[in-house]
């Protein structure tokens, strides 16, 4: 099949076919073309449609060429007015000379188009179009504005309210920024050093933004890194699902803010991510940020991998869970662009009318196709934040599909319940679904870790005030009635007042035990130290199972003090060993480890 059938395949496939179109070239099987160009020319065609569409139909070459289709004929003829080669089939084929032969009236009709429009050249034209002038939403307002946090390892607000936002005028509330025309920035009121513009501004040329001086992030998405505020009294900070790196970048900003002696800051951030693509998408995202200093990322790492009471971790205080979800609360992800197909025969009776932009002729509403998924076939489809389309065509099929995702969530979650030192965690996903949100918190709240470990919800009363105050929470009927729980999660709804995608939140605190309290859980050997198991977990009162078979033969007395530990990644202490006499012995295994301990 030819790219121009296979773009027009992907174009036509039924709306519940699911998806962004990108995510359904990318996703289709069989595809002989090379999946970019295929959707390259699938999304430019559509773009150019309402001008491609009364070329079309001013030249008449629908009625003159029976053969073609209407979606063929804009696909062929927008290559061959608008791509730098032409028409991508052999000469002599006959798709290719159906188009050809009418090029010198497709190219006057251009010409009419543009003029139409009051563009001096086929540039303006172009750019015209690139900035989205023919989108039929043109005045009407943008459902989400572009947030934008200023990441502060590299600059500050007000350095880039004096240069790149300068010309902008103060937006009292975020509508202000959702008109197309709009040039006014909104600084927001719940997250410190975000704003937001209208998404048709086009930073993404500003040098602020090529630099790493602005990051373009959801106002969501910024919630966890806030939530969590990493204080120098935090120690290290494990982000354990990290590509492409927004909250990571966000932590190392946070950590900064709260540093009094940036440069002295002697905070790690762990950043893991499994999938090595992505990791290193996350490795150039940490670099421009400027957060490499204070980042090691852990390439291609499993989290649930991770040994909790490795001494590379012993210091971490707060972790930051943001996993695979089914992303449906990702805004743009079910979006088709609109396409405008000719009607045969229209001729020069569209041509008198078509004098606007986005002219739409006779039969438009019949022929033109707004490709945006109805709400009744959300959940036919699931991409989730991998890119993995997953078609989910009966209830029975989503409900398995978000059941395997929680599973592992809450896989995720009760392994960072496991780090020693961790007195903070936040758990975040971009699911609009309650199995994957509230349910998973539920269920994390429940377990035995939980329970042994102290852990507990972060109230809405103990958040930071940004979060405190944001008005949207969990929902009490996933949380099983309990109020206090709803209030303490927070969620964020795609498209509602707010102009953020849909996202989901909550903290996870442990208390600090008293001193005394601490000091006597603990066993310590004859010298005062802690007494530590194979894996270098403190061994607690009344854990001290001595298994006489399994001699242990590593360091002697004299090797082994507390001062080494935790100095290499590898090194554990010496097993201890509680003699008949009460007194502990180093030198010999003692116990096995229980299964919560072993990661
Ligand atoms: C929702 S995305 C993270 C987005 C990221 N926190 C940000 O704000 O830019 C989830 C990421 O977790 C990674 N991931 C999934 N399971 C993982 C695991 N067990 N260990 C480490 N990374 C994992 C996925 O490859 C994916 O890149």
């Amino acid at each position: 099949m030819s790219l121009y059938y296979e773009a027009a395949d992907v174009l036509t496939a039924p709306t519940n076919a699911g998806g962004s179109l990108k995510s359904r070239v990318f996703s289709k099987k069989g595809l002989k073309s090379p999946p970019a160009q295929v959707y390259a020319l699938a999304i430019e065609t559509c773009k150019w449609s309402p001008i491609l569409k009364e070329v079309i139909e001013h030249a008449d070459i629908l009625r003159l060429e029976r053969k073609l289709s209407p979606l063929l004929s804009l696909l062929l003829v927008h290559d061959l007015l608008l791509a730098k080669r032409g028409i991508a089939l052999p000469a002599t084929h006959g798709l290719r000379t159906a188009i050809e032969r009418h090029k010198a009236r497709l190219q006057a009709e251009l010409t009419k188009a543009r003029i139409r429009r009051k563009l001096s050249s086929i540039e303006s034209l172009k750019a015209h179009v690139e900035a989205g002038g023919e989108n039929a939403t043109d005045s009407s307002e943008a459902p989400y504005p572009r947030w934008v946090r200023v990441n502060t390892l590299k600059t500050t607000l007000e350095d880039q309210l004096e240069t790149t936002f300068a010309g902008y005028e103060r937006a009292a509330t975020i509508d202000g920024v959702r008109r197309r025309d709009s040039k006014q920035l909104y600084i927001d009121a719940n997250i410190p050093n975000l704003v937001a513009v209208s998404p048709y501004n086009d930073l993404q040329k500003s040098e602020a933004y090529k630099s790493g001086s602005i990051i373009f992030q959801d106002k969501a998405s910024c919630f966890p890194a806030y939530l969590l505020d990493p204080l120098p009294e935090d120690g290290d900070i494990v982000d354990t699902c990290s590509a492409p790196g927004n909250k990571t970048t966000h932590i190392a900003a946070i950590l900064l803010a709260h540093s009094s002696e940036p440069e002295d800051c002697k905070q790690t951030i762990h950043a893991f991510e499994k999938n090595k693509g992505r990791a290193e998408t996350l490795e150039k995202m940490v670099n421009l940020a400027g957060s490499n200093v204070w980042t090691k990322i852990h390439p291609g790492h499993d989290f649930l991998k991770t040994d909790p009471s490795s001494p590379m971790f012993r210091n971490v205080g707060a972790l930051l869970l943001d996993p695979s979800c089914s992303g449906s609360g990702i805004v743009g992800r079910d979006d088709m662009p609109e396409l405008h197909l000719p009607s045969v025969g229209q001729g020069t009776a569209a041509a008198s009318k078509g004098s606007t932009k986005g002219a739409k002729a006779p039969g438009h509403s019949k022929e033109t196709r707004k490709r945006k998924r109805e709400e009744t076939e959300e959940d036919l489809v699931m991409v989730d934040d991998d890119g993995m389309v997953t078609a989910v065509d009966t209830g029975d099929e989503l409900k398995s599909r978000l059941a395997a995702l929680a599973t592992f969530q809450l896989e995720l979650l009760l392994h960072a319940f496991k780090f020693p030192a961790a007195r903070k965690i936040t758990y975040s996903t971009c699911s609009v679904h309650a199995e994957e949100n509230e349910g998973v918190v539920k269920s994390a709240l429940s377990s035995s870790i939980a329970k042994e470990r102290g852990w507990r919800i972060l109230k809405r009363d103990e958040q930071v005030r940004g979060m405190r105050e944001w008005p949207v929470r969990g929902s009490l009927e996933a949380c099983g009635e309990d109020a206090q729980l709803a209030q303490a999660c927070i969620r964020a709804n795609k498209g509602d007042a707010h102009g953020t995608m849909g996202f989901f939140l909550a903290g996870f605190v442990r208390d600090p035990m008293p001193a005394a309290d601490v000091e006597a859980q603990f066993l310590r050997d004859e010298r005062g130290h802690l007494v530590r198991d194979v894996t270098g977990v403190p061994v607690r009162v009344g854990e001290e199972r001595v298994d006489e078979e399994e001699e242990w033969n590593g360091f002697s007395e004299g090797e082994a003090n507390e001062d080494d530990a935790g100095t290499s990644q590898d090194h554990v202490d010496p097993p201890t060993e509680v003699g008949d006499d009460g007194k502990r012995r180093v030198g010999k295994r003692r116990r096995k480890t229980k299964p919560s301990e072993r990661s």
